[in-house]
């Protein structure tokens, strides 16, 4: 039975309405409402990251459906997935500071956002793009090349996001970042990246961050002490601005993306057809910021994946490496993303290690506008948040046996295994899903087939921890402390 009464939807804060949840179940939610908001500040500032594998505990405790702050619930279940993450033109998300793609609130303005992006993403387009790949797998490869000539251990974490920023870095701007060409210069950049992603949390609460990201934007750069995280930050966010700035000079003249041989998206970005208020350059700025990092550390951390697990089992590396040899007679000549598509173990091992990657690893809330949800015995108010978490639905233990464990095999089930593709919410589903899906699968099917077809290598001083996911900024990162995946090149 439900005890939501029909009419306005409760503000979700009333202990009298709870959200409309059934008697039966209300001790416990009360429980979660009890802590409010300085509760998830607690797990995500001071246990830094921490807020979503505790909200993991509390559903052990409390069941399937929790309420994890004052104003959102959260479900474990991964039959529910579709009932949030769909088509529906009703379901909203929460507003955050930043006003890009991604995190525009309502589903009507997405759809119109969307529609403007669709045709740099799809499949066709990125087949177009296939040679800027191809380039930079090459470019990464010189690069495991002089690590096999010096000996010198190689980090894959830092090569594999050095290939994804200059990739995305040419796409969208005509040309590179150069993190492949200068790997040591490469570091400050992703310092940079990191603290940004490990300030999320305050980037969703935009209450004040507005405010204060305006403040900050006063504080001249000398001030700030150099190498510290506030000061890479400002270095990324200045420099961003001055190549959002530069390029919308550019596209006011006739020297468009000359020589590069594909789009370029920032540069298009003016004429594209979006609202005039995406015009303005603070929308330029934060769609550039969301372009740059969305596909950076999510591909990066599913590279890492399949070579840690493959390196750690070796009779799996060993059916993949028999594969390719097959399929790519000449170890330098590496075939079409469309032909390696087709190889069956390369595909199972790309899915298995976008699985175990999540995505993202924070929670996505949202709210349908027009209507009540129904989980079970609960009925969801419209307008109330509720949300899932990719980590509990790859890794639950009911869809995917063992989930801890890295099987390949799981995906090469015949028909069993087209039911797994329901539950693998790594790149999202329905309308907000990733739209740079494509392009991380040619990147991911183009570096792991050009690597392990080349070279060999045995892993240095890397346990699991290093690609376990474990802290949510808002992507997922591994325990700190860990060097990331690092192996000697053969
Ligand atoms: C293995 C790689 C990747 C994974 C697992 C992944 C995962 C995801 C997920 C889960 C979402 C939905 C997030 C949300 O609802 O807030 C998303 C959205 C998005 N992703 Fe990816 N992503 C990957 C690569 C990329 C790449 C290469 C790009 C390149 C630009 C990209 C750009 C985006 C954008 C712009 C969105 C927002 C889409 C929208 O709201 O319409 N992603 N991604």
């Amino acid at each position: 039975m439900s005890a939501h009464d029909a009419g306005p939807p409760q503000p979700l804060c009333q202990k009298t309405t709870l959200l409309g949840i059934s008697e039966d179940h209300r001790d416990n939610l009360t429980h979660i409402h009890a802590q409010g908001v300085q509760y998830e500040v607690y797990w995500e500032v001071y246990r830094d990251g921490r807020f979503s594998e505790h909200i993991g505990q509390l559903h052990k405790q409390y069941g399937p459906i929790i309420r994890v702050n004052p104003n959102e619930l959260h479900i474990i279940d991964p039959e529910f997935h579709d009932q949030i993450y769909n088509f529906s033109p009703d379901i909203d998300r929460p507003p955050v500071t930043l006003d890009n793609l991604q995190f525009t609130p309502s589903s009507t303005l997405h759809r119109v956002r969307r529609k403007a992006f669709d045709p740099y993403f799809s499949k066709p387009a990125v087949l177009k793009l296939e040679s800027v790949v191809r380039s930079s797998v090459e470019e990464l490869c010189q690069r495991l090349s002089e690590y096999k000539t010096s000996g010198q251990p190689a980090s894959i974490s830092v090569l594999a996001r050095c290939l994804t920023s200059d990739l995305i870095t040419e796409y969208m701007f005509g040309s590179p970042y150069g993190h492949l060409t200068h790997i040591e210069g490469s570091e400050a950049f992703f310092r940079a990246q990191s603290a940004m992603s490990a300030s999320f949390f305050m980037w969703r609460e935009n209450r004040f961050v507005d405010r204060m990201v305006k403040m900050t934007r006063l504080i001249p750069m000398s001030m700030l002490s150099p190498g510290s995280n506030m000061h890479l930050m400002m270095q990324f966010m200045q420099n961003l601005m001055q190549r959002v700035e530069t390029i919308r000079e550019q596209s006011q003249s006739t020297s468009k993306a000359e020589g590069t041989g594909h789009k370029v998206l920032m540069e298009d970005y003016p004429h594209l057809d979006l609202p005039e208020k995406d015009k303005s350059l603070s929308v330029h700025f934060d769609t550039a910021g969301l372009f740059l990092t969305a596909g950076l550390e999510t591909t990066a951390f599913t590279i890492e994946q399949a070579v840690f697990h493959l390196l750690d089992q070796p009779a799996l590396l060993a059916k993949l490496q028999d594969e390719l040899s097959g399929a790519i007679p000449q170890p330098n000549k590496i075939a079409s993303w469309t032909e390696l598509e087709k190889l069956p173990y390369l595909s199972a091992v790309i899915q298995e290690s976008l699985r175990m990657s999540v995505g993202v690893m924070s929670r996505l809330p949202r709210k349908n506008t027009r209507h009540d949800m129904h989980y079970k015995e609960w009925v969801i108010p419209r307008n109330s948040y509720v949300g899932m978490s990719n980590r509990f639905t790859n890794y639950n233990a009911e869809v995917f046996p063992d989930p801890y464990t890295f099987n390949p095999d799981r995906w090469l089930q015949g028909n069993e295994s087209k039911k797994l593709e329901k539950y693998m919410v790594s790149f999202s589903k329905g309308s907000r899903r990733c739209i740079g899906m494509h392009l991380a699968y040619a990147e991911l099917y183009l570096m792991l087939a050009t690597m392990f077809r080349q070279f060999r290598f045995e892993l240095y001083e890397t346990t699991r921890k290093a690609v376990d996911p474990k802290i949510d900024y808002f992507v997922p990162k591994p325990e700190h402390g860990t060097m990331g995946v690092r192996v000697l090149v053969k």
